[in-house]
């Protein structure tokens, strides 16, 4: 799976988009959105829930016009030569969208078919396919015999059917448990590691964490800051932060101005961010009337700090 685009002179990519704008009835939903998506990397588009991250997908992969901007994956504009951009990409929509009345085998052969792959081609693909998530005791099943990790894990299959250069999974573990979670997260590293680019969507900071080279933070359709998780992190809210409960706003104010730090309300208590001087640690624990939880920076702070609401 290599790549065949070319964002500048010098720079390979799998995947650009260029300026998008996208206005439902006047309401701007997606603000001037330009990223690129290299070979081999999982870019992951982390926000809140109406943020524009499925809208931003499907601009990427054709289903919705940009008002403004573009998409290139390979030398194709996608807007113009959908068909052909299309052939290239992998799909993994919020719904499963199988089809009830096939079989687990059915489902591949048949999706096979919108690729011209048939006969024994498609037979060998399907079977490679199931082998690789993990469902090839299942193919006589029914897709509604299976569980809903068992599910995903078809969706992603059927979305590799074609050896796609770059696959779009739209929070597909929502509704997961951590287990299936896992398996679905064990297997977008092995496409990565097969020189796939990855395009996931999710409002699980966990999951950007853990999965994600690199990260879009979307608000209100506009892409807030952009870099690796560590960077995020670590520019936003540095590596570590306190949560104080039972101290008065102006006290944690003066606390954080003396230290040169920040802080932030979160539910009933206080964000603070630890500065590396070990004496503040210890007099934050003199005053305040329960024990102070320090703990490392996680990416929900760096929303928190950025947008003053939570991820999820
Ligand atoms: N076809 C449409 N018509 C009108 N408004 C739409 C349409 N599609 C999306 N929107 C609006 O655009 C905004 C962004 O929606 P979108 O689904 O892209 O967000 P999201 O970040 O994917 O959210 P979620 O995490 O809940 O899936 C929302 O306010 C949504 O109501």
């Amino acid at each position: 799976m290599t790549s065949i685009a070319r964002s500048s002179q010098t720079e390979v990519v799998a995947l650009a988009a260029y300026d998008l704008w996208k206005s439902y009835r006047d309401r701007p939903v997606v603000q001037g959105v330009n990223f690129t998506l290299n070979p081999g990397e999982i870019l992951g588009l982390l926000g809140p829930n109406g943020a524009g991250k499925t809208t931003i997908v499907r601009m990427l992969y054709g289903s919705v016009r940009p008002d403004r901007g573009f998409v290139q994956l390979g030398q194709n504009k996608i807007q113009l030569q959908g068909r052909a951009a299309r052939a290239k990409m992998g799909i993994v929509t919020q719904e499963d969208n199988l089809d009830p009345d096939f079989t687990v085998w059915e489902n591949l052969t048949y999706f096979a078919h919108h690729y011209r792959i048939t006969g024994a081609a498609a037979r060998q693909r399907a079977g490679e396919l199931l082998a690789l998530v993990g469902l090839e005791d299942r193919g006589s099943s029914l897709v509604d015999e299976l569980s809903g990790g068992m599910k995903r894990r078809l969706v992603l299959a059927r979305a590799l059917i074609n050896h796609p250069q770059v696959v779009f999974l739209d929070e597909p573990t929502t509704g997961l448990d951590p287990n299936a979670r896992q398996d679905f997260w064990r297997l977008v590293l092995q496409l990565k590691q097969n020189g796939c680019g990855v395009l996931l969507t999710t409002h699980y900071m966990d999951e950007a964490q853990r999965l994600c080279d690199r990260l879009l933070l979307l608000q209100q359709g506009k892409i807030l800051d952009r870099g690796t998780p560590a960077e995020l992190i670590e520019r936003t809210v540095g590596l570590e932060v306190v949560e104080i409960i039972g101290v008065p706003e102006p006290t944690i104010q003066q606390l954080a101005q003396q230290a040169g730090t920040w802080y932030h309300p979160f539910g009933n208590s206080y964000l603070l961010g630890l500065p590396a001087n070990p004496q503040f640690w210890q007099q934050l624990q003199t005053i305040t009337p329960t024990p102070p939880i320090r703990r490392p920076t996680n990416l929900e702070d760096v929303f928190l700090r950025l947008t003053g609401t939570a991820l999820a």
